[in-house]
């Protein structure tokens, strides 16, 4: 059964329609990002889920029990819910551990004494629990709401843009070792950010938002490898749109030549569209013969960005080979792999 059930979920707020039909799963420990723009919906499903705010359609439950659905709103506090939010929302006349242990009720001294330090040793903020909030760094202050949030049990985990204030140089340290956490307790989580960066290193899968409608929720691998549509495919990373026209059910001819797929395409042979290929997917080779030129070229450390004109279209290439200089001529190729045509 699976934690987090959402299904054909809609909000409004006023005459605003904000949620347009949502469905998502969301297994017994895993952890799942909202992705996309600003305005797109995210933080108001958040809100349903922690039963924040009301929904016009659908249902959202957890378990099999149903939280928010047509005759049904359990109130937030009974939802066995975590939240972790970007400000950390700490109390500040609360010490470490009274604010660790500000949501454990119906427990013994002792327990509470447990579960205190199981929760500091957790985060690491072993010796802290005498500290002030304005005692601490943001990262601690960070870990604090997390163990605050893990002390209370929750089934489920909402974190909004958690990440957002901490120094970008131990943000992916803090990222993996908050996921760390998360996986060792088999706590499911549901995760609110704008970043695909954070989204790829800290979910299990995105769910990828715009104008309240979820376009693809999968693994970052299946939304990079296969998105839907070109949103999904420019929202994961940059890409190549060549022209291109299928052959057969594993090739298309563009002005690359043929290129073979090693999966089946789904386009019907004849159709015309727009095949993708990211800049790492393109190989260049000098060739003095060769039908491009280098127009541009950016040295990024362990890697080369060119750009290369062949007739009137420019390609965008990644390669680790950085002894080409504009003007030279060369080819591009690409390896068979599974191609996306739009
Ligand atoms: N309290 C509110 N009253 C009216 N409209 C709201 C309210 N909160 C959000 N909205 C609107 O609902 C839409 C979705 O907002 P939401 O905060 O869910 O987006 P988001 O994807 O989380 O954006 P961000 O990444 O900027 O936080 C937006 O158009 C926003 O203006």
């Amino acid at each position: 059964m699976s934690t987090l059930s959402i299904k054909g979920v809609h909000s409004h707020y006023q005459e605003q329609q904000v949620l347009r039909g949502l469905d998502l799963t969301l297994a017994k420990g895993e952890i799942a990002a909202l992705l996309g723009p600003s305005g797109c919906g995210k933080t108001t499903l958040l809100r349903a889920i922690a039963g924040l705010q009301p929904i016009t359609e659908g249902e959202i439950c957890i378990n099999g029990q149903i939280l928010s659905g047509p005759d049904r709103f359990e109130p937030s506090e009974q939802r066995g819910i975590g939240m972790i939010f970007q400000d950390y929302a700490l109390f500040p006349h609360l010490n470490v551990a009274d604010n660790i242990l500000f949501g454990v009720k119906d427990a013994t001294k002792e327990q509470r004494k447990a579960r205190l330090d199981e929760m500091l040793s957790l985060v690491k903020l072993d010796g802290l629990s005498e500290r002030y909030p304005h005692e601490l760094s943001g990262g601690q202050q960070q870990r604090v709401s997390i163990a605050r949030a893990l002390a209370y049990e929750p089934e489920l985990l909402l974190l909004d843009e958690p990440f957002s204030n901490i120094d970008a140089k131990v943000r992916g340290e803090m990222m993996l070792e908050i996921r760390a956490i998360l996986k060792q307790r088999n706590v499911s989580a549901v995760f609110v950010t704008h970043s695909k960066d954070e989204a790829f290193v800290f979910a299990d899968k995105l769910a990828l938002f715009k104008d309240g409608y979820i376009v693809q929720y999968g693994t970052a691998e299946e939304l990079y490898t296969s998105p839907k549509d070109r949103y999904v495919a420019d929202f994961l990373g940059s890409g190549n749109y060549i022209p291109a026209s299928v052959t057969d059910a594993f090739s298309v001819e563009t002005p690359l030549g043929k290129l073979v797929s090693t999966r089946a395409l789904s386009q019907p042979v004849s159709y015309h569209g727009e095949i993708l290929l990211r800049p790492h997917q393109l190989e260049i080779t000098p060739d003095e013969e060769g039908e491009g030129v280098i127009v541009e070229r950016r040295f990024l450390g362990n890697i080369c960005h060119y750009q290369v004109q062949i007739a009137q279209q420019f390609y965008e290439v990644k390669s680790q080979f950085s002894q080409l200089a504009p003007g030279q001529k060369v080819n591009l190729h690409t390896q068979a792999h599974s191609l996306v045509v739009f």
